[in-house]
């Protein structure tokens, strides 16, 4: 029998977003399912902290959203990915491209190898592009304190810098001149609110196995990088020890900063080849918060005190919010000291009229912010 086109169909494409907490993954991620190109997609997002925001800030659509497993990609969802992805491949046409936005926290390299490592995943999708996006606000301080920040940008194939409404040209040119560094081949585009000629991030045809084993001699070796990276603060790991626990049959010290070639060399200060660098950014944790109905009159000058006051430690905050009397979900998002809000739709029927929000940062005192938030609540005294 001979192989026709028909009995071998055309790989799907995969693209992958990438890019530190609040970088811009989801706003992209909205453009491209309201949009109209003709195409379908199916979206496989990584929910991040316990009580699962995300989903709900992702647009209505026609698109099917998988979720994966709270965790990292990189430690407990490559399983989960596979699984999803052959899922998908059991359901032939449904779709003709799939999307998986990971979370801030990981490092893009275990998504990108799931494509690689599993032999039905690997015959019937395409690594189309690792999308990279960047805070340019953020980013100095981000290159400072988060590996996963630069790696994300390192092995990107192309590269929006975001948020350009928020510094100055000079700075936006500095920054610009940074990411060239860290990666001299990645396409690079200067976006607001992700705004980008989405024909610039899909079907690009960018991600380039060779490039990426040229800077990574290991990409395709299970676990060189499974534990180089930040866990995100939900991930199953025992952060402190695993380290040790798996220095016996994995040996990802030897390797797994080979990638840094890509670097240059420029001086971030934190990338030693044989020093012991840090496994995990243990100190990043999430703090989720429930409540019932709010005070507008309380909530907003709490929130606005809780990022004056702690902003330096928030990498991130979520929320969807109840107000009393308030016929509209209302949504609160931050990065650091920026926080903005709207309503977002209209409360459902069936929807519990319940305040959600989640922090994701350092230094959290979990029982303040919960006690603070509790007394924004309605029937608060
Ligand atoms: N000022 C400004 N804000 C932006 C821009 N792009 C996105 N934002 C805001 O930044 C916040 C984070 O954007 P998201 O798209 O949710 O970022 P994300 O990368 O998906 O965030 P995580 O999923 O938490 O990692 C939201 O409040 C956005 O409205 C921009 O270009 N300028």
């Amino acid at each position: 029998m001979t192989a026709s086109a028909a009995e071998t169909p055309k790989p799907i494409p995969v693209t992958v977003l990438t890019g530190y907490l609040g970088a811009g993954k989801t706003t992209l991620l909205n453009r491209i399912l309201s949009e109209n190109h003709g195409r379908k997609y199916a979206v496989i997002v990584n929910e991040f902290g316990e009580i699962g925001i995300d989903n709900d800030l992702i647009v209505e659509s026609d698109e099917e959203i998988y979720e994966m497993n709270n965790g990292c990609v990189c430690c407990t969802v490559r399983g989960d990915l596979i699984r999803v992805v052959e899922g998908l491949m059991r359901r032939p046409g449904r779709f003709d491209a799939i999307i998986v936005e990971t979370t801030g926290l990981a490092d893009p390299v275990p998504v990108a190898q799931t494509f690689f490592m599993d032999d039905d995943v690997r015959a019937k999708t395409e690594l189309d592009a690792v999308v990279a996006l960047v805070d340019a606000k953020h980013l100095p301080l981000r290159l400072k304190d988060s590996r996963e920040a630069e790696d994300q940008i390192a092995f990107a194939d192309v590269v929006l810098l975001n948020k350009t409404d928020l510094v100055t040209p000079e700075e936006l040119a500095r920054i610009e001149a940074t990411v060239r560094v860290i990666n001299p081949s990645a396409r690079i585009y200067r976006t607001e609110r992700s705004n980008i000629d989405l024909t610039r991030v899909l079907d690009q045809g960018a991600f380039s196995l060779e490039r990426a084993l040229e800077n990574d001699p290991h990409f395709l070796e299970e676990a060189a990088h499974e534990h180089d990276h930040v866990c995100g603060p939900d991930c199953d790991h025992d952060h402190h020890h695993h380290h040790h626990a798996h220095d016996h049959d994995h040996d990802h010290h030897d390797h797994h900063h080979d990638h840094d070639h890509h670097h240059h060399d420029h001086d971030h200060g934190h990338h030693h080849h044989d020093a012991p660098s840090p496994i995990h950014d243990v100190t990043v944790q999430s703090v989720s918060l429930r409540g019932g109905q709010m005070i507008p009159d309380r909530f907003f000058p709490w929130i606005q005190k809780v990022t004056q006051t702690m902003g330096p430690n928030i990498l991130r905050l979520k929320g969807i919010i109840a107000f009393a009397g308030d016929e509209q979900r209302y949504v609160v998002q931050g990065v650091h000291m920026i926080i903005e809000g709207d309503h977002q739709r209209p409360w459902k029927e069936n929807e519990a009229r319940e305040s959600r929000l989640v922090f994701i940062g350092r230094d959290l005192d979990r029982k303040k912010l919960e006690e603070s938030f509790k007394a924004c609540e309605a029937q608060a005294n």
